[in-house]
């Protein structure tokens, strides 16, 4: 079980201001996503909430402790972190990346090292990777790649999954395997899950809360029926968005026209 919040963050590239003064506690055990504009801050949020960029002010708490206070393999412990454009070395199998996700149980034990080879066995397999396995990741398609990233993180077994713009580069039947995937892990191993979206519909669909950011302040936290029902969406994008439903009563969202 893990609890991260956030208190009156504030992040600046030099003098620019990206965040402003923002509150938010993730509710754990959940799906969260994130969506908004391009240029929102959305990215910054994701890499100052996995300790990857300082912030201004304000606090980030994980478990109620400050971020800076973790060791770095106990922080892995609790936190993956997949930013937007991630980059390798060039000389690397897919098998040695995923590997990495293990940097937070490495000892000297035995028993965590069977542990650590079950669990990239494991990844690379639900990835659908084990025959690209001793590939270089220099060969590999976009998506290939996007897929070992995906594995290393999920290998890491944190508590906590931060996972950013995850399904570009995925064909459509990659994108629904993975997002399953996620959700898998949220239901059986109760993992809490946050993602950047740009497809609203896999927001609507994989997530129990959307968070919306604009201009770096945060326009709503709220369960999808409720950001469905006040219609955040239309003046969040500009977009004239309508809703069906499946014969679930899940909600599919399309755009009608550009809102002026
Ligand atoms: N390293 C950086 N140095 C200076 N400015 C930056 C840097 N990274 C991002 N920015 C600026 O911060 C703002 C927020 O960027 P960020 O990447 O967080 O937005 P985003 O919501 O993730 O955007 P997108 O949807 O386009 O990925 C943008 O105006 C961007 O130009």
């Amino acid at each position: 079980m893990i609890d991260i919040s956030l208190q009156n963050l504030n992040i600046s590239y030099g003098k620019e201001d990206i965040i402003s003064n923002v509150n938010l506690t993730f509710i754990k055990e959940k799906m969260t996503s994130i969506i908004g504009p391009n240029g929102s801050g959305k990215s910054t949020l994701l890499k100052a909430i996995s300790g990857n960029i300082k912030t201004n002010q304000g606090k980030i708490l994980i478990n109620q402790k400050l971020i800076d206070s973790y060791n770095k393999k106990i922080l892995a412990q609790k936190i993956s972190s997949l930013p937007q454009s991630p980059e390798s070395p060039k000389d690397i199998t897919v098998k040695q990346l995923v590997s990495y996700g293990r940097y937070a149980y490495q000892s000297l034990f035995k028993k965590n090292k069977i542990e650590n080879e079950k669990m990239v066995e494991w990844a690379l397999k639900v990835t659908g990777l084990k025959e690209l396995s001793e590939h270089l990741m220099d060969e590999l398609s976009g998506g290939q790649k996007q897929r070992a990233w995906i594995a290393m993180s999920i290998a890491q077994n944190s508590d906590c999954l931060f996972l950013d713009e995850l399904t570009t580069y995925l064909d459509i039947k990659h994108q629904l395997e993975i997002l399953e995937l996620l959700k898998n892990l949220n239901k059986k191993e109760k993992k809490t899950i946050i993602m950047v979206h740009h497809d609203l519909n896999h927001a609507l669909r994989y997530s129990d809360y959307i968070v919306i950011i604009k201009k770096g302040k945060i326009i709503a936290h709220e369960n999808i029926e409720n950001i469905i029902k006040h219609k955040i969406l239309n003046d969040v994008f500009q977009v004239n968005f309508k809703i069906l439903r499946d014969e679930k009563n899940n909600p599919i969202i399309f755009y009608d026209g550009i809102l002026n």
